[in-house]
């Protein structure tokens, strides 16, 4: 493994400079954000100077900024991009045994290596030098400090879309468009594996009541979530499907708490999966004067669009849309975003997959939270605030379940005002959003502002913008008796 020297990691000046491997900072005690890390354990071969500056080879760093929950969790401590690559197979998803061996590529630390403990007294930065900015940052919620995205990773984002988007308007309530891809193979697979490597990652597990029923989730993907700052999405989420049985079921992300009509941009890394999408059912007692959005006049698929109310779509084209999935193969790269009327109308899901192409594969979706009750809603869910403590985890660059990192405690809520680690990545994304001119992006939100984008059916009716490509959707029958319809290149593997 390549070593990564970050020759800006600074150290503080003399009077906060002693280093100690011997933090007593409790979990109680947040983090400054965007302060230097206080606790880092440093070999003496992992410093050098440059320009009158002691940086540290971040190899060789042992951060503690976090400490363990409980002494026997004390194994809990990282070693930051250990030398060699983990071989050990996968845990099972859902797999109850939270033993976990120390393993190469995500190494716990030792009583040897606490022995080797130095503490090291860095040289003021001259005044001509000003400090480059912490390459690491913390949260009061982040289980431990996440470190920025690599430059060469945030250099390459500024770069995309590799590709335009697909503009998807043609069935009802649809608003979608498809980037396939919009980053580049080893952007997006340098990307994804450090996502992996370095957040936290929690199972999840809730109960949900859907159409009546109380269901288990025990959905077997590791979540993270992390409050970003943006004028736009204030925050991610990330799941990671570790193998091909980690799915997520029909849903929409149409929660009170987002706005009205979310933008949802929802990118894909490692593994390919399949993103199946259908419309909502039609209430088995619902007339089509009562169906909100559904034409009052028209009942038949062949309904002219035109821009008047009589244009909502059709009772027929609804039942087609709600019984003939929508299928895209999300390779690493992939971008979706899904807006306008797509989170009220219609369902995604990620199935279950068998067969090659079912590796790891990380999402993560941007998202625009519009109350504090919101975000804590999203930690409640997938933090793991009373539901399960499965504690949190952290993957190693293989994709190898190798640690975990304590308990999950009380969450609390940090608002909006941090700027995480890797919201540098995020605010990287928001700028090639908006070099895309994709409008929600760019409109500040009031209650009463205008629709920030033409609706999907005017723009059916407008002349498509010369960036985009124009749509292509391929018809046609899967090998099961079901009808799906599948958009771009077809999935090699059918779920
Ligand atoms: O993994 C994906 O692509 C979708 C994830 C998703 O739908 C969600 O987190 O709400
Ligand atoms: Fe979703």
């Amino acid at each position: 493994m390549s070593k990564r020297t970050l020759d800006s990691f600074l150290l503080p000046p003399p009077s906060s400079s002693s280093y100690s491997a011997n933090s007593k900072r409790t979990k109680r005690d947040p983090p400054n954000p965007r302060s230097a890390p206080k606790h880092a354990v440093v070999s003496k071969s992992s410093t050098r100077k440059s320009n009158g500056i002691e940086v540290v080879d971040l190899d060789k760093v042992i951060d503690l900024e976090t400490p363990s929950p409980s002494p026997q969790l004390s194994a809990s401590v990282i070693v930051l991009d250990g030398e060699e690559a983990g071989t050990s197979s996968l845990h099972a998803a859902g797999e109850e045994n939270h033993e976990e061996e120390p393993r190469q590529g995500c190494k716990t630390l030792d009583t040897e290596k606490q022995q080797q403990t130095l503490n090291i007294t860095a040289q003021p930065p001259s005044f001509d030098t000003p400090p480059p900015p912490p390459l690491q940052d913390t949260h009061i919620n982040y289980p431990f400090p996440i470190p920025h995205l690599p430059p060469q990773i945030s250099s390459s984002i500024t770069s995309a879309p590799v590709k335009q988007p697909t503009t998807l308007t043609h069935l009802p309530h649809l608003d979608l468009l498809h980037f396939e891809p919009y980053l580049d193979a080893k952007t997006s697979r340098e990307y994804g594996e450090f996502l992996r490597r370095e957040l936290p990652f929690y199972r999840v597990e809730y109960k949900l009541t859907r159409f009546g029923k109380v269901t288990d989730i025990k959905t077997p993907r590791y979540t993270s979530v992390e409050i970003a700052t943006g004028t736009t999405y204030n925050y991610a989420l990330v799941n990671y499907y570790s193998t091909g049985s980690d799915s997520i079921s029909y849903h929409s992300d149409d929660e009170h708490f987002l706005e009205k009509q979310p933008a949802i941009a929802s990118f894909s890394f490692l593994g390919v999966r399949d993103f199946v999408m259908k419309h909502k059912p039609v209430p088995a007692a619902s007339s089509k004067s009562t169906l909100p959005g559904v034409s009052s006049s028209s009942t038949t698929a062949t309904a002219s669009r035109t821009e008047n109310d009589d244009d909502a779509p059709s009772l027929a084209e609804i039942t087609k849309a709600a019984t003939t999935p929508l299928k895209f193969s999300l390779r690493p790269g992939t971008l979706i975003l899904m807006r306008g009327p797509t989170q009220s109308h219609w369902l995604h899901s990620i199935p279950k997959r068998a067969g090659d192409g079912a590796g790891g594969r990380i999402n993560i979706t941007f998202r625009r939270n519009m109350t504090p009750a919101g975000t804590e809603n999203y930690y409640r869910y997938n933090v793991g605030v009373g539901v399960g403590g499965d504690g949190v985890w952290k993957w190693d660059e293989r994709g190898e379940r190798c640690g975990c990192v304590g308990r999950v405690g009380t969450v609390v809520s940090g608002g909006s005002s941090s700027l995480g680690e890797w919201a540098l990545g995020f605010v990287l994304d928001v700028g090639a959003y908006q070099r895309l001119k994709v409008q929600p992006l760019a409109r500040p939100h009031t209650s009463n502002a205008p629709p920030p984008y033409p609706s999907p059916r005017k723009q059916m009716s407008n002349a498509p913008p010369p960036a985009l490509n124009t749509m292509r959707i391929n018809k046609h029958r899967s090998s099961t008796r079901r009808e799906e319809q599948v958009v771009g290149n077809p999935s090699p593997t059918a779920h």
